[in-house]
Order: C-alpha cells, then structure tokens, then sequence
C-alpha cells in the first residue's frame, strides 16, 4: 500500500493543479441529468413523527440511507465537532504527520483507509479515531489537547445513544424487538454495554480540476449503520441500480444515515447496505464526520433468526466485526460476498 502512492502526504490544500497521481477519469458522465437528480434523494425523516419507525424501514429498503432530524442532537456539539475537524486539518502537514496512521494500523492522520485498492489517489485527507485520541492529540497540539479530546468524547457519547435508536427503529421496521436477538448469549439490551465505534473525520480541499478528481471512492461502510454529519457543502452522492448516482445535498443540523454491511447481513438481505461516493468541488472545502457504529467486539453477526425460513435461507455465516474488517481490508467490494453462505434471491442484487 505504501509504494503504490508515492504522493500521498501531498498537500493538497496547496496544490495549484492536479497532480496525475491524483486524476481519475472525469466523472460527469456518472450523474444522472438534472431533471432526475433534483427529482429525489434520500428521504429526510423527523423522529418525533409518529410513523418514524416505518419511514425509516422504507427508507432503508429502497435507498438504504436517510436523513434524520429531531435527533435531540445540540447545533452546538454538531458546531463544536465541525470546529474540532477544521481546527485538525489546518495543521501544517508536518505537523499532522507527528500523528500519521501506522501501516497497517486504523487510528492517527493519513489519505482514506480505501487508497490502497485504486491506482489513483483521492482528494481528502483524513483522521480516523478508534479508542482514545489522547495521544494522537497531544502530538497535534503539545500545549493544548484537551478541548479537542472532551468535544471528542462527548460526540462519541451522543452519537452512540443516536445509533442504538435508529438500530432498533431499523430493526423494529422488521418486527424485531430486543426479546428476538441474541448477542452471543446475552440479550439486546446488552448490547450497548461494550458496543464499539470509530470516528472518521474527512477532509476534502477545494481543488483545481473537480471533475477529474474523487474525493472518496465508491464503498459501503463495513458498519452496522453509519451517522455522517456533512458541512453546508455538497458532495455526498450514493448509487440506485435505477437511476445512477444522487445527491445527498446537505440539510442544516439533519443527519444522513447509511445501512452498512452487519446490518445487511443482520437482516438477511433486507436492507442492503448503500454504496456511495463523495465528490469535491473548485471553490468550497468540505468536511465530513462519520460515526461508524458496530457491535462490540465478541459479538458474532449473523442473520437475525426471525428473518430466516425455509424459503428464506441464511444468506451468510456469522461473524465478528473484527473478522469483517480483516475480510474487508483484503477483499473491499467483494467482501460480503465472501461471507455468503447460499446465493442471494434475485432482488437483493437490485435485479428486479
Ligand atoms: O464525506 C462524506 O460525505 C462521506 C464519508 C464516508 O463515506 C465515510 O467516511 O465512510
Ligand atoms: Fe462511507
């Protein structure tokens, strides 16, 4: 991974041109005409509204993300975040290099985790905090890390109550209360006791030559669901079999939810895990805050058992988070085909 991209500490808040290290194909054809992009996004969904529940399970079916407002979120904390993001990625590149990503490793500084699996590299820059940033933080700001480590942790703390709602609004739209699951020998609402998550701050400087350059490649999250705050900039987009790529323009304070791929397989299928994209534009940096919720660590994930019957067979085996992210570093878009037990019926392929 790490002589493929010679480049890859490139300033690119600098940069005047577009390095060829950096120049994907041009990547207008990729969007629909804008007639159809304006035509629909994703749902935006008010959790006070009485049929939140089942505006969330149509959501996920049909676009597998959503946004939310009404999340009981504070404007503050999403501005304190925000702060935090910019404040980071400001830094000279000498000093945030002090707290680089080791090889292999998953927290600290460094270009997107994905780099590695494309020949060109993208326009962002990123900070991914998994555990304590306590030491990352001290080498970014000697004298003064610890507003950056409790804004931190109180958006951490936030976000985790946020995911194990939505979770069990997601799963509620199936029928599947807590009394139906089964962690590993302990009942649902032991899940949140040792639920783990990562925290993934992006950057994407504005840039020279938008059109040819990709802020982060097309994936799904190897999540169980994913909370992403965006800036007021566009650039998210994520992909429907019918229609090509949509934007998920930014709404003030709402919340974009992605299904990720424990849930798809959680669900046995149901609620297929969204790929998606996000683009960069000339004149406007944009930052995104991704909480990438999961299971704690021992839990096995496999289809919930009320999903699976005789017409319905488990689609994959079970799993651990970690042993997903293993399969996932190897083999990226094909991973949860790699855990497949039993070919998946025509539709969860979007084969209508
Ligand atoms: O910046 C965005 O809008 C997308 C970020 C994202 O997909 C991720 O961090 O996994
Ligand atoms: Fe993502």
């Amino acid at each position: 991974m790490h002589t493929r991209h010679p480049d890859k500490y490139l300033d690119l808040n600098s940069a005047k041109e577009l390095p060829d290290s950096h120049a994907w194909k041009p990547l207008d054809h990729d969007l629909p005409s804008d007639g159809a992009s304006k035509l629909e996004s994703v749902p935006i969904i008010d959790l006070n509204h009485e049929n939140a529940m089942e505006l969330i399970g149509s959501a996920c079916k049909s676009w597998g993300a959503f946004q939310v407002v009404n999340h009981n979120i504070a404007m503050s904390l999403l501005d304190d975040i925000e702060s935090a993001g910019k404040s980071l990625f400001s830094l000279p590149m000498q000093q945030k290099l002090k707290a680089a990503r080791l090889p292999n490793g998953l927290s600290g500084y460094g270009v997107p985790r994905i780099s590695s699996f494309f020949p060109k590299l993208m326009w962002s820059e990123g900070f991914t905090i998994s555990g304590s940033p306590l030491e990352h933080a001290r080498r970014l700001w000697p004298d003064d890390y610890i507003g950056f480590c409790y804004t931190i942790q109180d958006y951490e703390n936030e976000m985790n109550k946020l995911a194990e709602r939505l979770m069990w609004l997601m799963l509620g739209s199936l029928n599947i209360t807590k009394e139906d699951i089964n962690w590993s020998g302990s009942k649902g609402d032991q899940f949140q006791a040792g639920s783990s998550s990562v925290l993934q701050l992006n950057s994407y400087p504005a840039c020279p030559d938008p059109n040819r350059a990709m802020g982060l490649a097309a994936h799904t999250d190897s999540t169980i669901l994913t909370i992403l705050h965006q800036s007021n900039t566009n650039g998210l987009q994520i992909f429907r079999q019918d229609y090509g790529w949509i934007r998920v323009p930014p709404q003030p304070g709402a919340l974009v939810i992605n299904v990720g791929d424990l849930f798809h397989i959680l669900t046995n299928g149901w609620y297929p895990s969204v790929l998606h994209r996000a683009v960069v534009n000339r004149t406007q940096h944009r930052l995104s805050i991704a909480y990438l919720y999961g299971p704690p660590s021992s839990v096995k994930i496999f289809p919930i058992p009320k999903l699976v019957d005789k017409f319905h067979p488990p689609l994959y085996r079970a799993i651990t988070w970690g042993e997903y992210l293993g399969i996932k570093a190897k083999h990226f878009d094909k991973a949860l085909r790699s855990v497949l037990v039993c070919a998946p019926r025509s539709e969860f392929l979007g084969a209508e």
